[in-house]
């Protein structure tokens, strides 16, 4: 094992939080090599693909990489911004408002990176970052509300890896879930209301959340059931009954069994059974990426309207709206107590916590 470079330890030097920010990652360009290369890394990891990896390796070798990176550069292409990826681009987003609220509020303010799990900038570099900038103490966030082994749980052992090659490790705080938090809830009730306002409210809201293998409920992986709460949370707070909204799972991959019902699935029906318009949230993604761009606000509407469906509404993601950025922040401030007692900065977790039991108390 070799150790990242670090600089010799000092007696006294300044004591700072950091707070790293973790999404999934996004290849470098809309091309079949970029593409190559984010899915060889992402594909490979045993948190996302169980299979045992001798067999994996001849699949995932031999088949995927030969065929998916061509048909994935076509999806990106679609959805791809003159400052790049969608996801790359809110993520920073994300980090640089986050940054100017806590530097606002906490002193000595402290330090916001973005991470990718998968390409650049990687966890490990985001770490050596924080290091450099005098953090002692890191609070890690994945940008995923519902817990699942493939994501949050691999975002936490890139972290857990790169701690391995330093000598001096920083204290850890990891954010498991916010499936449930207030705050990130009523976020997600106004960015629907907000469309609602704009555009009329469509017969029927489906929360469409991104799948996974059936196998890892069986085996103990509680996203499914974070998914529901959020949904049912959600629809709570905005007074819907049950046949008002739907819930369904998205982007398959590979020949298992995913969690039911199929977004795909759902559309084409409601469209066939004469539902004329359908609203689509997709309340597990924080930003918009080529998940909700592209697969649901292209490939889906095409779905619905196709089967017989007239007006389908896709309402975006949170992206940088600042009440997410404020949820955001009630979240970081909740998970530093204890580092933050006593020091200036305690006074905005005191106030945070007060708002998140207010509008607990409301839904
Ligand atoms: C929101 C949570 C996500 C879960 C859970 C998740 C599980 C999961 N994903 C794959 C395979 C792929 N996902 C891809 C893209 C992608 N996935 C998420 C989020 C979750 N994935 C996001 C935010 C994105 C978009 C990235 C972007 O650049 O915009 C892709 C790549 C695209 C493609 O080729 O289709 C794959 C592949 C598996 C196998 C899995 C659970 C086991
Ligand atoms: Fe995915
Ligand atoms: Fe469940």
């Amino acid at each position: 094992m070799t150790y990242l470079p670090e600089p010799p330890f000092q007696h006294g030097s300044p004591s700072r939080i950091g707070v790293l920010l973790v999404n999934l990652g996004t290849p470098q360009a809309p091309t079949p090599s970029a593409l190559r290369r984010y899915l060889k890394e992402f594909l490979w990891d045993p948190r996302v693909v169980e299979l045992p990896r001798p067999l994996w390796w001849l699949i995932l070798n031999g088949f995927i990489l030969n065929t998916r990176p061509k048909e994935s550069a076509r999806r990106y292409a679609q959805v791809w911004t003159p400052d790049g990826s969608p996801l790359r681009v809110y993520t920073e987003r994300q980090a640089k408002l986050l940054q100017g609220y806590l530097g606002e509020r906490v002193k000595p303010a402290p330090r916001v990176e973005f991470a990718m799990r998968y390409g650049n900038p990687s966890v490990a570099s985001a770490l050596a970052r924080l290091k450099e900038l005098g953090c002692d103490r890191v609070l890690v966030l994945p940008l995923y509300p519902q817990y699942s082994a493939s994501t949050t749980a691999s975002a936490f052992d890139a972290v857990f890896k790169a701690l391995q090659r330093m000598h001096n490790t920083p204290a850890l705080r990891l954010v498991k879930h916010f499936h449930d938090h207030p705050r990130y809830i009523a976020a997600l009730e106004k960015r629907v209301r907000e469309h609602w306002e704009k555009h009329g409210q469509g017969e029927l809201l489906l929360m469409s959340f991104h799948g996974v293998p059936r196998y890892t409920l069986e085996r103990g992986d509680p996203y499914h059931c974070e998914c529901q709460k959020t949904a049912r949370l959600l629809a709570e707070a905005l007074a819907l009954n049950a046949d008002q909204y739907r819930v369904a799972f998205q982007s398959r991959f590979g020949r298992a069994q995913w969690l039911k019902p199929y977004t795909a699935e759902v559309l084409t029906e409601l469209g066939r059974r004469g539902t004329r318009r359908v609203d689509v949230i997709c309340p597990g993604f924080v930003s918009d990426c080529l998940e909700t761009l592209e697969e649901i606000a292209i490939e889906g509407k095409g779905l619905f309207l196709g089967a017989g469906g007239k007006e389908f509404h896709y309402v975006p993601a949170l992206n940088d709206r600042p009440d997410w950025i404020h949820a955001l922040a009630a979240l970081v401030l909740e998970h530093l107590q204890g580092w933050l007692d006593g020091e200036p900065g305690a006074e905005a977790l005191q106030r945070s916590r007060e708002r998140a039991l207010a509008l607990g108390a409301k839904s």
